[in-house]
């Protein structure tokens, strides 16, 4: 199992700072961060304003939906692991290319590429408040995280079996952008069609319900040790129902009382 481990290295100030990751033992650093013009006060308060949150839950229970939702009400940026990879491999970087003879095969990609895949990404983030969705997906994953920022808040949804099912069984997908319809519950304006780009939608095999069972008993499995490790740090809030929106004010209420500050941040809101 890769060993994570996190070193900051201080210039004269704390204005010159670089973070470096070791995310498995023998592998080089990764050079994360360098920050040049703020003052010592500037970077206490911007860090002060930020807020950070992880939204996890087994395939269908939520987690787009209900990050877009919290993305507009808070003006957090939504970060989708499985957004960031479909960029890399758009992009045919290294990592790209690797996470695609996985993707290609249904299989997760390794958390060692998605590490390389990822955090770096987050370090363009360093000024902005996010919510990052679908990653971590593994203990490996989270400690690799954890390395590299501090989280304020774990969403943990927890959706019964049967409601799964049941949605993934009407979950349609843009697969070029990861755009995802339902038939009941968001349909597109045209049966078959992404409403943005007129293309064709599709279901995917791994939503069928006897391919659901094996990917939520693997889900269980790579879970639980990352809801432990939440819990150990006392960020994990867990929501359970069968309605999206019974789930929606919960949550609402919770970051409210979070985030007081970002909604009206406008550098959180304005770009994206
Ligand atoms: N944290 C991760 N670890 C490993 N692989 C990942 C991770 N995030 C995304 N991927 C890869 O990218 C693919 C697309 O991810 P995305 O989250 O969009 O869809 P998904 O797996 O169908 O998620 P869900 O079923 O939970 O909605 C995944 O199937 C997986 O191969
Ligand atoms: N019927 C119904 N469908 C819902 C509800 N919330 C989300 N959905 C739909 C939207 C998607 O087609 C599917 C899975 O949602 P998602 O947001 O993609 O979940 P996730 O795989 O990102 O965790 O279920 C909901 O509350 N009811």
């Amino acid at each position: 199992m890769p060993q994570t481990k996190r070193r900051q290295v201080s210039g004269k100030t704390m204005s010159d700072v670089s973070l470096i990751v070791q995310y498995s033992v023998g592998s080089p650093p990764l050079i994360l961060h360098r920050r040049s013009a703020l003052t010592n006060w500037q970077l206490i308060e911007e860090m002060a304003k930020l807020f950070r949150a992880v939204i996890m839950g087994p395939p269908g229970s939520g987690k787009g939906t209900i990050s877009e939702r919290i993305a507009h009400s808070f003006g957090l940026k939504h970060l989708s692991s499985g957004d960031f990879v479909r960029e890399n491999i758009a992009a045919k970087t290294e990592a790209g290319v690797q996470a695609k003879t996985y993707i290609k095969k249904g299989l997760l990609v390794p958390d060692h590429v998605m590490t390389r895949l990822l955090l770096p990404r987050l370090v363009e983030m360093t000024k902005y408040s996010w919510l990052l969705d679908g990653f971590p997906r593994t203990l490996a994953q989270a400690e690799a995280l954890n390395s590299a920022c501090d989280l304020d808040v774990a969403i943990n949804l927890n959706i019964p079996l049967e409601t799964l099912k049941e949605r993934l069984r009407h979950r349609w997908i843009h697969p070029p952008s990861g755009r995802v319809y339902n038939m009941c519950f968001n349909p597109p304006r045209v049966q078959g069609i992404d409403d943005i780009t007129g293309e064709p939608l599709i279901q995917q095999e791994d939503d069928r319900p006897e391919a659901l069972v094996a990917r939520l008993r693997h889900y269980k499995d790579v879970a639980k040790p990352v809801i432990d490790f939440y819990k150990a740090k006392g960020i994990l809030y867990t929501f359970s129902d069968t309605e999206t929106d019974r789930i929606w004010p919960n949550i609402s209420t919770l970051l409210s009382t979070k985030i007081p500050a970002i909604q009206t941040d406008a550098r959180c809101a304005s770009t994206h």
